[in-house]
């Protein structure tokens, strides 16, 4: 059962009380990888991949039967600043798109055999110019929060966080600055394709934001400043998930953008994701550094949406039907190595 929060204070409380992978479930899929008709290590990372997926199902040979993916919305002031290639109206628009199945999501969903939600976050009202003051207050905090929390279905045994929201990528790069430092320069991206003077005008809001607000090491304190609701909504998700021992593929730079701020909270609160991907977005690169996260996949993806993470669904699939479908060798009658 999920518990629920209000405050702030009771979702850090369960952020530090969140569930950890079983050791036993880990230490026999462990024991079953060394068994498996192949040379010790022959299928790499792959191996690795399942031991990691059994330990947080507490269930050394799993099936992966029920990924999930959630597309969260959410309009962002500072959009008004040109900082995006496209209008703000394409936020909606695309929500319609994903909800009539003609996104690249539904199709990437559809071959990873996933169901698809979407939720979308008070588009007629975006957040506030993060320039001029806090993008949101705490009560749209909360709200936004708890929307991606109950939307994590607690039968499903994989999830990807993906989001649709013009402008995000300068929310997600202020983030960046503000929880990791450097100069804007080297968090601030094209995001949907801005030409030469949109990245100057991009990055000296990014700027201009995290002068304002001051950096910080409070990932609700940054998610309520430079965030955004479908930003936040990505982040009560993921912590939902780890509440249900469901595993999480994380997507680009604004989903992980809003895992940064989880881990801001707690430095284990990602112990449950991967890196589905890494975005063809500038910044992406070095942000998964910071979480410490190798990308499963590299495809000069740049969309958002969930598409890397449920692209890397069937990579997490394959690793564990190798896993819990091969016969080990004194099943096969196959000579071993000793
Ligand atoms: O996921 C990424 O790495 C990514 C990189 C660039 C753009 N996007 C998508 O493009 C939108 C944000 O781009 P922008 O230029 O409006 O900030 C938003 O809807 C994202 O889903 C996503
Ligand atoms: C068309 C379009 C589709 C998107 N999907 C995610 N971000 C997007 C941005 C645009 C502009």
């Amino acid at each position: 059962m999920l518990p629920d929060f209000t405050t702030p204070d009771d979702f850090r409380a369960l952020l530090a009380a969140a569930p950890s992978p079983d050791g036993a479930a880990t230490e026999a899929a462990r024991s079953r990888n060394g068994q498996l008709t192949k040379p010790p290590g022959a299928l790499g990372r792959l191996e690795d991949l399942a031991i990691w997926y059994a330990g947080w199902r507490d269930d050394p040979r799993p099936s992966i039967m029920a990924p999930q993916v959630i597309v969260f919305a959410g309009n962002h002031g500072v959009a008004a600043r040109g900082v995006s290639a496209f209008p703000a109206e394409v936020t909606v628009q695309m929500v319609a798109n994903f909800r009539a199945g003609g996104a690249a999501i539904n199709q990437l969903a559809g071959a990873a055999g996933a169901r698809m939600d979407v939720h979308a976050l008070d588009l007629d009202r975006p957040t506030a110019d993060f320039t001029r003051g806090p993008a949101m207050d705490e009560r749209d905090l909360m709200v936004a929060l708890r929307t991606g929390w109950k939307a994590v279905d607690s039968q499903a045994d994989l999830l990807v966080v993906g989001e649709m929201g013009i402008a995000n990528t300068t929310a997600a790069a202020a983030i960046c600055l503000a929880l990791f430092g450097g100069e804007a320069a080297d968090w601030t991206g094209r995001g949907t394709g801005v030409d030469d003077d949109g990245l100057l005008q991009k990055r000296s809001v990014v700027a201009d934001a995290v002068e304002r607000h001051g950096a910080h090491t409070d990932g609700l304190a940054v998610l309520a400043r430079l965030g955004g609701r479908e930003i936040a909504a990505m982040a009560g998700a993921i912590a939902a998930a780890r509440q249900l021992r469901i595993p999480v593929l994380l997507d680009g730079f604004i989903c992980c953008a809003a895992a940064a701020c989880l881990q801001a909270l707690d430095a284990r609160a990602l112990d449950h994701c991967l890196a589905g991907h890494q975005s063809a977005e500038s910044a992406h690169a070095e942000l998964l550094r910071h979480l410490g996260k190798e990308p499963l996949l590299s495809l000069g993806l740049r969309l958002g949406e969930g598409s890397g993470g449920a692209l890397a669904i069937n990579i997490l699939k394959a690793a564990v039907a190798c896993h819990s479908g091969m016969a080990t060798f004194a099943e096969a009658g196959v000579a071993g190595d000793d």
